[in-house]
């Protein structure tokens, strides 16, 4: 079996083109979008996101306001730049860049935000809804990657689905989206007992683990929906010393010989991250001032 490559980036380039018509809808009854990004200190990974996400913001027709803070910044500080977005109405999604500098403490900062403006879906009362069923921001990786799964099969109802990873920002609502969906799902992590034995059962795996290529080929039941959450840098001895590459959790090679359909990295899950921060801020947008969401997620 060759498994069906998922394309994240033409998806994620789809979803925002939808946007970007959808804002423009909305600038004409006088309501332009406004997201702030906020980023503390000088990671350059940081640093690249906080970029893309300003640039395609403003590509998409919304106001961009990009606040660029000292790695020296106090969690006070921070919070005081929350509050004052919290309270601005141009602004209708607010983003603190992940992570923080160790003095501050990031659950107080996610906290700090207006739960309507969480845009990254991270507040514990956004938590709450998506966990109870009732409407609310949901984060962004895992949205884009129900998105992805969807794109190649949209009734989940009764597949067995694995999720490997727990954070509270993936596997959680990873795990939360698909029981929505009807799937039956298993949480898996560093202590699962026989790992490989539990993403065998997987008609459609999620793996958000953090460690380049931990999912073996042998570890996907054949058939099986991939969806590779992991952005690795590995060294790349091949093309030449000091050289890179970013690679997934999954092995791909080995994991693409079996499944059904698998997303790559890069190209897979990442841009959808972004794509979907977008499509929240729009969210955002529309609920705070009553407007019904368009529906943006799939091509009509
Ligand atoms: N407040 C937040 N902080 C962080 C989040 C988040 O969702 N909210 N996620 C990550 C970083 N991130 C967005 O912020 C992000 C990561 C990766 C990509 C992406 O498109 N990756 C590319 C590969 C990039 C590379 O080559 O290095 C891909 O997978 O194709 C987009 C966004 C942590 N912080």
């Amino acid at each position: 079996m060759t498994a069906t490559i998922i394309d994240g980036k033409a998806y994620a380039e789809g979803l925002c083109a939808r946007i970007a018509n959808a804002v423009r809808d909305l600038s004409g009854q006088g309501v332009t979008p406004g997201l702030a990004v906020v980023i503390v200190g000088e990671d350059p990974a940081s640093q690249l996101y906080v970029k893309n996400k300003a640039r395609q913001t403003v590509d998409v027709g919304m106001r961009s306001f990009k606040h660029v803070l000292p790695a020296s910044t106090s969690e006070a500080e921070l919070l005081g730049l929350v509050a004052q977005l919290n309270a601005d109405p141009a602004v209708d999604g607010i983003l603190v860049q992940l992570p923080l500098p160790k003095q501050i403490d990031a659950q107080k900062v996610i906290e700090a935000i207006d739960p309507t403006k969480d845009v990254d879906g991270f507040h514990p009362i956004n938590a709450g809804k998506l966990m109870t069923g009732v409407p609310g921001l949901i984060s962004c990786t895992p949205l884009g990657c129900l998105l992805l799964i969807q794109s190649v099969r949209r009734d989940l109802s009764g597949l067995n689905a694995v999720v490997v990873g727990r954070s509270n920002i993936v596997g959680k609502p990873m795990a939360q989206l698909l029981i929505a969906q009807s799937c039956t799902v298993t949480v898996a992590h560093s202590r699962t007992r026989d790992l490989p034995e539990v993403c065998r059962e997987a008609d459609i795996l999620v793996a958000a683990v953090g460690r380049p290529e931990m999912v073996r080929g042998d570890w996907v039941k054949r058939g099986a929906i991939v969806i590779d959450v992991g952005i690795n840098r590995v060294s790349n001895p091949a093309a030449g010393e000091g050289r890179t590459k970013v690679v997934g959790d999954v092995a791909y090679a080995e994991a693409a010989q079996v499944a059904s359909a698998i997303t790559p990295v890069p190209g897979g899950v990442g841009p959808m991250t972004i794509a979907c921060l977008l499509r929240n801020t729009l969210e955002a947008a529309c609920l705070r001032r009553g407007i019904p969401m368009p529906q943006v997620d799939f091509a009509a």
